[in-house]
């Protein structure tokens, strides 16, 4: 059983759901994708079914399976593995916490239920509360998305007081531009009993400097070793390096017109892994041809397709 005390820090990919042409999950891949993030981007946390992994477009037998699968794969591997457990049915959602802690994962996340929606504090960290019990041996984050819940509760006024409601919480993971309001939770955990995940890739500089611990998000499934390069000069205090290595960072993310929504994700992850990770399931929709030829030949030219082994049934898979 995972100790509360473990801390999570540094990067955490939110793992993209491998799934075949037939919109079936690819368990197949799972465990090279383990080897790929570990060995080629340095990354050995991952928080899985989130909104990368469409966690939210599963059903919850196939998130049982994808858990189970990554927890399997990533023994003796990875550090951390986090399950996302939100759902829109607090059933649902504890059953899943349950099945967490069953499977020895690391931690548990939570988004706020975002169709009938809480509309105060009190009412969401009761949602909350009823799921962490559920797992009460396991670290359990809040997985804070405004923008696509639309429950705008700062996570400042959430973080106030929060352990004496759920024992287990450990963190958060922030996933808002809005830098007031996670200063304001850094400045509340001054004691650092807490994770503070920052989770807008693009702005992890700016997340740093304003105390995250570390981070959570889609781009450290490719661009892992980059932000590992961005996370030690910051260490180091070389603000110049740091700055130049967001700038590249950036750069990939949107001047290159990549990895900015699911479907684009899977494609590019695709292409720089050699891992197929194949199309998303409806609502979302295939990352057209033109995108993904117009990525490969960026990434070529900027020399990002380190791996040598594009075989046509991978681009296949996301064209
Ligand atoms: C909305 C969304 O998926 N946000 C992710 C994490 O929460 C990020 O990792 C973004 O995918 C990333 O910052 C790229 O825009
Ligand atoms: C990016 C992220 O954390 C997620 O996919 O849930």
């Amino acid at each position: 059983m995972a100790s509360p005390k473990k801390k999570l820090h540094g990067l955490v990919a939110a793992t993209i759901t491998p799934m075949t042409e037939n919109g079936e999950i690819n368990f197949s891949v799972i465990g090279q994708y383990v080897d790929y993030l570990v060995r080629e981007q340095g990354v050995k946390n991952i928080f899985v079914n989130g909104t990368t992994g469409e966690g939210l477009s599963l059903s919850v037998s196939e998130r049982r399976q994808v858990a189970e699968e990554w927890v399997t794969q990533g023994r003796n591997k990875l550090d951390q593995v986090v399950i996302h457990v939100g759902a829109l049915s607090l059933k649902e959602s504890q059953e899943l916490a349950q099945h967490a802690a069953e499977i020895g994962a690391d931690g548990i996340a939570v988004i706020a239920p975002f169709f009938l929606k809480p509309w105060n504090k009190d009412v969401l960290i009761n949602f909350l509360k009823e799921v962490a019990a559920s797992a009460p041996a396991l670290p359990f984050y809040y997985y804070h998305i405004p923008a696509l819940t639309g429950v705008k509760i700062r996570a400042e006024e959430l973080l106030d007081g929060i352990q004496d409601k759920i024992p287990t919480f450990q963190g958060l993971k922030f996933s808002d531009t809005d830098l007031l309001d996670f200063g304001q939770c850094v400045d509340q955990n001054h004691q650092r009993q807490f994770s503070l995940l920052f989770g807008v890739d693009e702005q992890l500089l700016s997340g740093l400097v304003m105390g995250a611990t570390g981070a959570v998000g889609s781009t450290y499934n490719y661009l892992g070793k980059k932000t590992n390069e961005m996370l030690e000069a910051f260490e180091r205090k070389d603000f110049s390096s740091a700055l130049n290595y967001q700038c590249q960072i950036c750069f990939l993310i949107y001047f290159s017109c990549l990895g900015f929504g699911v479907s684009q994700t899977k494609a590019i992850m695709t292409l720089v892994s050699g891992i197929p990770m194949g199309p998303p399931r409806l609502p979302l929709q295939k990352a057209t041809r033109e995108f993904t030829d117009n990525a490969e030949a960026k990434l070529k030219s900027l020399d990002f397709l380190s791996f040598t082994g594009v075989k046509d049934g991978n681009l296949e898979a996301c064209s």
